[in-house]
This record gives C-alpha cells, structure tokens and sequence, in this order.
C-alpha cells in the first residue's frame, strides 16, 4: 500500500507527459505541486525547455532553488498549461483549493492558462465539496464588516458555519498578496456557483477557493494507479 506522499509522487510525474518542449507553465502550490516541481526540474536538467509562472512566493522559490528558468504573468500573461493540487475535487472537476493560502494566485494563474490539470491522491475526491473548509481571502480594511456581509450572504443561500481568521501561531496569516484569510466550515456546499457568485457580491471578498470551470482533467493517484479524469 503506497504511502500518501508516494501517491502525490506518482500523481506529480503523471503530468509531466502533458509538459511540452517550449512550453509556459503555471506551476502551483502545495506538496503536490511541489512533488510536480521536483519531477519537472529533473526534465529541466535532463535539457527540457520551459518557463514556470509561480502561484506563490513559496513555489517561486523552489523553482529558483532547482533553476528551473521563471517568469511573472506580467512578461508572460498566457499560459500553455498549469499543473496544481487540490483540497478537493468534485466529480465535474469541481476543485475548492487554498489550504495552503494561495487561492488567489492559483486562480489567476489557472485563468490565464489554456488548460489546467490537477494532481492529486485519491483521499482529495469527493461527491460534494465542502467537507475542507472552504478559504475566502479578505482585504484588511472593515474585515468585521466583511466577516458579517460573508455571513448574510451565505445565511441566505441556507449554508451556516464558523468563519475562522487563519492564523500562523498567534499572528493572523497573511497572504502572498497581503490579505486575509477566513475558513468557512459550511459543510456540504449543494450549488458552489450560487455561493460563488454570492461571494463575489461581498464587497471586500477578494476570492474564494471554489474553483468552478477551471480544471479540464485531474490525474489522480491510488494504490491501483493513476486514473486520468477529465470534464
Ligand atoms: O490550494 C492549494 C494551496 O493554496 C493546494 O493546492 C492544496 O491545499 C493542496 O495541497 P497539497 O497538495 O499539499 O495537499
């Protein structure tokens, strides 16, 4: 039985038979995608020609550590493909992401590129999302006041559950992009594009980690292998 490190292992070095000579790569955040960063960087030295375009600070600097050759959306605002984790994903590759508090980027990033594909162990499908709390990236200023407009707002679409400043030990975490985090315990989310819009119309609501639309295949890994999902 593959341990669940190995299993993010193997789902890593599945994506790397998507990755073409030449190619501009969104490359994510997470141990998954760390594990795809690792794999990838070997094909670097092995004379592979790509350009990564972070989603975090943190991968940024893995990828400069293995030299991998990088970029910024600035210089390189599309994208061929994007390879990253997920917290959850649904059966139409519905995903809810930022467990590790770089939705925003990772959205963006996925956005800006033709075709995203998640990698992931099997533990991360689910029927329904939700179950992960769900991440809601907030600016700083009136955050009571967002926090109570979040709470109307999904109180009304029949979802309730704490909302939860993230920390990192005493202090609140702080996003790459200097914002905050709240982590909805909503439990099972029936319809996440009425709660995404719902969001969306919350002033102060940066982004959320429901990404609807976006992922076009998975590659997901259990003891029997890695099975190949797409939309
Ligand atoms: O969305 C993310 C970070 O913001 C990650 O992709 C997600 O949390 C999965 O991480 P891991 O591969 O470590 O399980």
């Amino acid at each position: 039985m593959a341990n669940a490190e190995e299993l993010k292992r193997a789902a890593a070095e599945a994506a790397l038979d998507f990755v073409e000579d030449k190619m501009a790569l969104g490359i994510g955040t997470g141990t998954t995608a760390e594990a795809f960063v690792r794999a990838l960087a070997q094909r670097v030295r092995g004379g592979l020609k790509v350009t990564g375009v972070a989603t975090s600070e943190r991968t940024e600097r893995l990828c400069q550590e293995l030299s991998i050759p990088m970029a910024t959306l600035e210089t390189l605002p599309r994208l061929d493909l994007t390879v990253d984790g997920a917290d959850e994903i649904d059966p139409g590759l519905r995903l809810l992401k930022g467990g590790g508090g770089a939705l925003l980027r990772e959205k963006i990033v996925a956005k800006a590129s033709k075709r995203m594909i998640v990698v992931a162990d099997a533990a991360k499908l689910v029927d329904e999302l939700g179950a992960f709390p769900l991440p809601i990236e907030i600016n700083g200023f009136g955050m009571v006041a967002t926090y109570l407009a979040i709470q109307e707002a999904t109180e009304a679409l029949g979802l309730s559950g704490d909302l939860t400043l993230r920390r990192r030990g005493e202090e609140p975490f702080i996003t790459d992009s200097g914002h905050l985090i709240l982590d909805a315990d909503f439990g099972r989310i029936p319809d996440p594009q009425a709660l995404s819009r719902a969001l969306h119309e919350v002033p102060g609501v940066v982004e959320h980690g429901l990404f609807l639309g976006l992922a076009s295949d998975a590659l997901v890994a259990s003891s029997d292998g890695v099975r190949h999902l797409t939309v």
